[in-house]
């Protein structure tokens, strides 16, 4: 969630589009997802998300996700099937980039996050998804079940 280092978009002259990549892991055990409420920027406090985040330039999105989880949870996760494609965030070109991902050492804790909670099938919709994750939710769903 936080940091300084450089990004992934291609940046620069006009005409070249400008995409930053988000990775979300969809870690989930004993038919429970795991969500994490944001705790920054002030838009977005408070809303849920997948944890992850921004991609970092040279890095792979499969590292990038096992690096998020580490700084965020405090777990480390092996990454397994990616769910679905691009997933459009805000409306730009960002795009949000989905795996599943197994706890393979530690227990999650909210190391940045307000809270965290493992939501069965008929929790999913409990919480305030950021809006772009909706219809990720949705397919994770069905996999819960
Ligand atoms: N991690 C994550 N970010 C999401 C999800 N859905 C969604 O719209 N986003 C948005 C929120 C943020 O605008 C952006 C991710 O930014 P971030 O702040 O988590 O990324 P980062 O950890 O690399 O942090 P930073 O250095 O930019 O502060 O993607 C999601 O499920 N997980």
């Amino acid at each position: 969630m936080m940091g300084t280092r450089p990004r992934s978009a291609r940046a620069g002259r006009s005409g070249v589009v400008l995409i930053v990549v988000v990775v979300g892991a969809a870690i989930i055990r004993a038919g429970r997802l795991l969500a994490a409420q944001r705790a920054e920027p002030a838009h977005l406090a408070g809303g849920w998300e997948l944890p992850g985040g921004k991609v970092d330039a040279g890095e792979s999105e499969t590292d990038a996700l096992i690096r998020e989880c580490y700084e965020e949870l405090g777990v480390k996760v092996r990454p397994g099937a990616r769910i679905g494609g691009d997933w459009p965030l805000g409306g730009g070109d960002d795009v949000l980039r989905v795996w599943t991902a197994e706890i393979v050492e530690g227990e999650p804790r909210a190391l940045e996050h307000l809270a965290l909670r493992w939501l069965g099938p008929s929790e999913l919709y409990e919480v305030s998804w950021l809006p772009g994750d909706l219809p990720v939710i949705d397919l994770l769903h069905d996999h819960l079940r």
